[in-house]
């Protein structure tokens, strides 16, 4: 679904990914951690052609991105649902109208979108929340209607980043839920965290990037703790 081969982004002076090889399976659940700086906004630019590759072949789904013409690039894009930490929903519209609106961009019927935005509402726990307005919703709840907007056309790849960035634990287990469900329908995601605990608890793939390099790709826990300080361990006399 996602093969990045050998793909290099620099930012001047700046490695921003450097000879990165992965590949990313149709139906996927993968985790992508590392330290602030390492690459992960990179990788996730792009997948999404918001940057283009200095080196390096990378295909999405039957895209070859690394040569894709301008014309394509919002087909790309639409094949590729993404949630954000700050939920961004448009605060003057209703929460139907806010997942009503990513229809409309794609021309589908008045029809269409009556029928189907109610039944993914319900599908993210927000079934009666549709004439409420953004502000007038948790942070959770507000997290649900990003979630059915990224979902609503059936995109093949969800890309939620930070999606749990602004939430409390009990509601970010809730999103999880919702997350390992819309994967379990065969929707590829690819979700960039800082949350140690969700990582070690959800027991998914987990792509580690430092410095603009990979250098862990495999299953099970978060791996290093970000908050461990290797000075202190040196200079701390006891
Ligand atoms: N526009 C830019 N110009 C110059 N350097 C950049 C630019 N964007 C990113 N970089 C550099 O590229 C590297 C990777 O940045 P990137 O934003 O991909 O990191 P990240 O893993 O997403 O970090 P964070 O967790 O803080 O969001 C960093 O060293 C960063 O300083």
């Amino acid at each position: 679904m996602i093969t990045f081969t050998n793909v290099t982004k620099m930012y001047g002076e700046n490695v921003g990914l450097e000879n990165a090889s992965v590949n990313i399976e149709n139906g996927d659940f993968v985790f992508l951690v590392g330290p602030s700086g390492a690459g992960k906004s990179t990788f996730i630019k792009l997948i999404l052609k918001e940057l283009d590759a200095d080196a390096g072949k990378i295909q999405v789904g039957e895209y070859d991105v690394t040569n894709l013409s301008n014309r394509q690039i919002p087909q790309l894009r639409r094949k590729i649902g993404i949630v954000f930490q700050d939920f961004r929903l448009l605060p003057k519209k209703t929460v139907f109208e806010n997942v009503a609106f990513a229809m409309e961009i794609m021309h589908k019927s008045r029809r269409q979108i009556r029928k189907r935005v109610p039944q993914v509402l319900t599908l993210v726990g927000i079934g009666d929340k549709a004439k409420r307005y953004p502000q007038e919703l948790s942070a959770g709840e507000q997290q649900r209607v990003a979630i059915a907007r990224a979902i609503i056309n059936n995109p093949k790849v969800l890309i939620a980043d930070e999606p749990t960035g602004n939430l409390d634990p009990d509601t970010a287990t809730g999103i999880m839920q919702l997350l390992d469900e819309i994967n379990e329908t065969g929707t590829t995601i690819v979700m960039v965290t800082h949350a140690k605990d969700i990582v070690d608890r959800m027991n998914k793939r987990v792509i580690a990037i430092e410095s603009g390099h990979i250098v862990r790709d495999d299953y099970g826990q978060y791996g290093y703790d970000e908050d461990d300080d290797y000075r202190e361990e040196v200079f701390t006399d006891d």
